[in-house]
């Protein structure tokens, strides 16, 4: 039987899968692997959560990824997730892992890969799901190019590619050599763009990277002329309401543009990007617009919508999809 909830089905399109390393288990597997941390216990982290900006935010993600250093720690972390998803409505995830990030720790891309690729594999109720490894792109180009050639090599089931880290001063086309073998490697392309940095790091991202989906995209509202075009090539934004009131790109969120993006006719749905440091997850960001935007009914279910249709899936998974949010939309 399908569960009712007052969120609807969840396709989640922008996690990054150490974003939602949860504050309990990080201390648990620092003790598990003897990581010492600099935090007296669980308040103590849990005070640091205040970020000023996307950098402050990056500073803490990536410290505290060194409690995961082997296999089980992945999957632990991806199960933890799924699990909690589940909880949440999540019927669809395409989830981001930043290999580089473990990589220059010494942990080798076969735990990263198998730890989470792994539990993936094991979702529970009908979860359907995708990795897309991101390159940082506040690393060198080449870093990236050389852990494409070993993501390609590993064999492991990938559905994409992705691009995130401080996003200022570090535009997409610095990457357009690794999305052309990606692209010819068959994999599908996405970046994060417009988050922080301007709207012409869309643009960028679109004509020089190719990408079929943009993650975040909010700054192309500064851009008439980016706006029109991406409505009409239906251009899919992976919006981040929680994330982008944590980092300050919108000051709270009842100022937050979705709505008017929505009248605009942009491709949005609505993702949780990091949801163990910004507040929630997928259902917990669905609620929060709708309770602080005031959003309606059909404004909810254009959002669903929009997600289904911005899944990497196949006709079938997405004719399923779309059942599930029309049946979830009946009064
Ligand atoms: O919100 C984000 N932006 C850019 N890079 C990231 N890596 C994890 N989360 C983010
Ligand atoms: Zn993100």
């Amino acid at each position: 039987m399908t569960q009712a909830f007052d969120t609807p089905p969840a396709v989640e399109l922008h996690c990054h899968v150490e974003g939602t390393l949860e504050p309990e288990l990080i201390l648990e597997l620092a003790e598990r692997n003897r990581v010492s941390l600099p935090y007296a216990d669980l308040d103590d982290l849990r005070a640091r959560y205040a970020f000023t900006d996307l950098q402050h935010f990056l500073d803490l993600y990536y410290a505290n990824m060194a409690v995961l250093r082997t296999a089980e720690d992945f999957a632990a972390m991806t199960t933890a997730y799924l699990r909690r998803a589940a909880a949440g409505g999540l019927r669809h995830v395409e989830l981001f892992v930043d290999p580089q990030a473990h990589l220059v720790r010494g942990v080798p891309l076969e735990a990263v890969l198998e730890g989470v690729g792994g539990a993936l594999a094991a979702a529970p109720d009908g979860i359907t799901s995708g990795l897309i490894p991101n390159f940082l792109r506040d690393r060198p180009v080449d870093e990236a190019s050389e852990v494409l050639d070993a993501l390609l090599a590993s064999g492991a089931d990938l559905l994409g590619i992705g691009l995130d880290s401080a996003e200022v001063g570090h535009p997409p086309g610095d990457f357009a050599d690794v999305y052309a073998r990606a692209r010819a490697a068959g994999l599908r392309l996405v970046a994060h763009a417009g988050e922080e940095g301007p709207a012409s790091y869309v643009t960028d991202a679109l004509d020089v990277l190719g990408v079929e989906r943009v993650d975040h995209g909010i700054r192309c509202l500064d851009d008439h002329a980016l706006v029109r075009r991406l409505v009409d090539e239906a251009v899919p934004l992976t919006v981040c309401p929680l994330s982008n009131v944590r980092l300050r790109t919108v000051d709270t969120l009842a100022d937050h543009p979705l709505p008017g993006m929505l009248d605009a006719g942009l491709a949005v749905s609505v993702h949780s990007d990091d949801p163990a440091y910004f507040g929630g997850y997928v259902d917990d960001n669905h609620r929060a617009v709708r309770e602080a935007l005031g959003l309606d009914h059909a404004q909810v279910r254009r959002l669903a919508d929009n997600a289904v249709d911005a899944a990497f899936v196949d006709d079938r998974r997405r004719a399923e999809l779309r059942a599930e949010v029309a049946a979830w939309a009946q009064p």
